[in-house]
């Protein structure tokens, strides 16, 4: 019979463990995301999140452990690993007096994209996103909901099989936070895309995602929702959450007083 050779992960951590002089920011972190799935990497403030997107992006060397992406290791083979990763930060990183176009342009360049070819991609994406009358308008003119829309079509210009995005939804209204998060959801059912969506807020996971809850640095849960419910005891995803760190999830910003 024949064996069918398992695919390779989209990401993979390995003991990942990282310090800022004493204090441990993460400590052996290991989880795997296979293709085209949808991650949810769920941890409040401080929990690890924005340390672990910035070795994942090689922004930080691994100093313990290991980081694969697609097989390719982020210390040892950079530039295979990152040409299939395409990052939002949780900062805002369009310049503001640049057009919706420079800040595109300058990104597809760097990627040593072609002239023809970037006009034509990102004709397409803004479409995609319903903002080609756009083009030409100055970051700083746009909306903050607009502007991470623009920051998202951008990390996907070089077509990364690998999406992170690092609590994309922070300082956005009700409707834009979910625009936001449709138009991602929609990214990996059709195109396959792999993402991996940091957040505090315990709405943005839908019951089919893979959720990886960190706390202080530790991976605390991984796996799909129902189990991690069950793992825990909890009725509902945001109780199992407010079980393992041990307080009461934050409530969503509309929420807030
Ligand atoms: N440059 C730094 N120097 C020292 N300590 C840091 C630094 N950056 C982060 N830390 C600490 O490392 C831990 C993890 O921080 P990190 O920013 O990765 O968490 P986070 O989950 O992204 O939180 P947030 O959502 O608030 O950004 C925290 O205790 C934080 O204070």
């Amino acid at each position: 019979m024949r064996q069918e050779t398992p695919p390779v992960p989209a990401l993979e951590l390995i003991s990942v463990s990282h310090t800022y002089g004493a204090r441990k920011a993460l400590d052996g972190v290991s989880f795997t995301i296979q293709p085209g799935r949808f991650a949810v990497l769920l941890g409040l403030n401080g929990a690890g999140k924005t340390t672990l997107f910035s070795l994942v992006s090689h922004l930080f060397a691994t100093r313990g452990g290991q980081i694969r992406i697609f097989g390719y290791d982020i210390g040892r083979k950079p530039g295979d690993a990152l040409r299939r990763l395409g990052i939002v930060f949780q900062a805002r990183t369009l310049d503001l007096d640049l057009t919706v176009r420079q800040n595109l342009s300058y990104h597809a360049a760097l990627h040593g994209i072609g002239p023809r070819e970037t006009r034509r991609r990102i004709g397409a994406l803004l479409e995609s996103i319903d903002m080609s009358d756009r083009l030409n308008d100055k970051a700083r003119n746009l909306s903050g909901g607009q502007m991470r829309r623009v920051e998202i079509i951008r990390a996907l210009l070089h077509r990364p099989s690998l999406l992170l995005l690092d609590e994309a939804t922070v300082g956005l209204d009700v409707k834009s936070r979910a625009t936001i998060l449709a138009d991602i959801r929609k990214l990996v059912e059709e195109e396959g895309i792999s993402v991996l969506w940091a957040t505090h807020l315990i709405d943005e996971v839908s019951d089919a995602d893979q959720v990886i809850i960190l706390d202080k640095g530790k991976l605390m849960a991984d796996g799909g929702v129902e189990d991690v419910v069950a793992a825990t005891g909890a009725r509902t995803i945001s109780d199992a959450f407010a079980h393992l760190i041990g307080s009461p999830p934050p409530p969503p910003p509309e929420e807030q007083p």
